[in-house]
């Protein structure tokens, strides 16, 4: 889709859609429980992802019912009993990188395939434990689709924490399910810790027990039995990060967006945002479930992004706005997801004339008092470029149009309709 946007002032109060990465793991978890009583997760909203991770366990054997934002789950006892052996993940490296270990806790021969950038986001960590246990695996120039046919042994498991936290998710969930128990070290420097905390949160939820050995490893008793559970997602870091953005960078000085639905407390690594701008002299007050964001003339700063990537893309284009210089640094995993977003937003950002430049695994980043725009920009495929770009437009000086602005539905389905609500205007000039 292809759409023109005006330079907007946005305003007012906007409700965070819940969190993606809540949402995978209380959906997973809920469709391994023991089947006597049903699991209720509520406040959720079905964006590509989510449905795509809820179709596959439904497949495997729970029982779903589906409502406007809830889902009623009745697991199916720790097993999985395919029905279809091909599992269509769409875009969604949670959804593989979970889904692989656990669509093998039982003797499974299954067909991983992906869409986008998927197809190619690496999944090597997984194929060195299949060597190591002679599980049989295919694939074709280390692109999806990939067929796995085994069942995991208890035991011994290593992973590189450098990589992407998803597979030890992956394995977390997995390994409780074996029979036997098990340890999985993590070998280098663990990245993305805040989502360990979201897995072991929901773990625990769901009774499982697993040994924190600070993070260097986990000792994993066998034959747990995942128990049901009630769940309210609270409200997602990753994007309320756009519109508190947003907020700061509002022409309009009387402004204040107020962003509901945003846990204080929240263990999500990507709240990590309220830190950084508050550093960067941004203008918030924080209160128990809600954020409200004036604006603010901020300064560079050097924001360590190993940690809270997906927060990365927003961050660049505050950093463009700032006055001096903001370094992100420690991005090499921006480049393994939905885009290669050091190469996208850089170039995007560019050609409304932001002053970005690229240097290793960091982005170096000169501020502009505001943006031209008047030019054609593209998403790159990628949700998170898009509604930054759509941000971004509200300081450029002449209408933009964007490229592949459907690519929000991967995890902000609503995403336009939110931006038109709080005062954005866009035309759809190609569907
Ligand atoms: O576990 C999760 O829910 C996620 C982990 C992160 O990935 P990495 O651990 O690969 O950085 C993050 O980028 C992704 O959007 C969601
Ligand atoms: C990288 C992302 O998700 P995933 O890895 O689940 O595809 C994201 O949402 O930005």
């Amino acid at each position: 889709m292809k759409i023109k946007i005006k330079p907007s002032i946005l305003n007012g109060t906007i409700e965070i859609p819940p969190s993606k990465s809540y949402s995978h793991r209380a959906v997973i978890a809920a469709a391994l429980a023991e089947s006597g009583k049903k699991s209720t997760i509520d406040n959720l909203k079905f964006s590509v992802d989510i449905t795509t991770t809820t179709d596959i366990m439904e497949n495997w054997g729970a029982k779903i019912k589906r409502f406007e934002s809830a889902l009623e789950i009745i697991g199916n006892d720790g097993k999985v009993v395919p029905k279809d052996k091909y599992v269509q993940c769409n875009e969604s490296g949670s959804t593989i990188r979970f889904l692989i270990p656990i669509g093998i806790t039982d003797e499974n021969e299954l067909i991983f395939d992906g869409k986008g950038k998927l197809v190619d986001r690496p999944l090597d960590s997984y194929y060195r434990i299949f060597d190591k246990q002679g599980i049989l695996y295919k694939n074709e120039n280390g692109k999806l689709p990939l067929t796995v046919n085994g069942k995991l042994k208890a035991g011994n498991y290593e992973i590189d924490g450098n990589i992407s936290s998803q597979f030890i998710t992956g394995l977390l969930y997995a390994l409780p399910l074996l029979d036997g128990d098990s340890k999985l070290t993590i070998n280098k420097n663990l990245e993305s810790k805040g989502y360990i905390d979201l897995t072991l949160e929901i773990l625990k939820l769901a009774g499982i027990q697993i040994v924190n050995n600070n993070y260097k490893s986990f000792d994993i008793k066998g034959n747990q039995i995942y128990k049901p559970f009630d769940y309210t997602v609270e409200g997602d870091y990753s994007q309320v990060a756009f519109w508190i953005v947003a907020g700061i960078i509002s022409a309009n000085k009387d402004n204040e967006i107020k962003c509901l639905h945003v846990n204080k407390n929240s263990l999500q690594g990507d709240r990590e945002i309220i830190e950084i701008v508050t550093r960067m002299g941004a203008n918030l007050k924080i209160f128990d479930d809600y954020v409200l964001v004036k604006p603010s003339k901020t300064k560079g700063t050097i924001i360590d992004i190993s940690q809270c990537p997906d927060i990365g893309p927003i961050l660049t284009v505050l950093g463009a706005l700032s006055e001096g210089e903001t370094r992100i640094i420690n991005g090499e995993r921006l480049r393994i997801k939905e885009s290669d977003r050091i190469t996208s937003i850089k170039t995007e950002l560019n050609k409304l004339g932001a002053n970005v430049v690229e240097e290793g695994d960091s982005l170096i980043i000169q501020g502009v008092e505001g943006f031209t725009g008047g030019v054609t920009v593209n998403a790159w495929n990628d949700h998170r470029i898009a509604m930054s770009l759509a941000i971004a437009s509200t300081r450029c000086e002449k209408e933009i149009i964007l490229e592949e602005a459907e690519s929000v539905r991967k995890s902000y389905p609503h995403f336009w309709d939110d931006f038109v609500k709080m005062g954005g205007e866009i035309e759809v000039i190609e569907k």
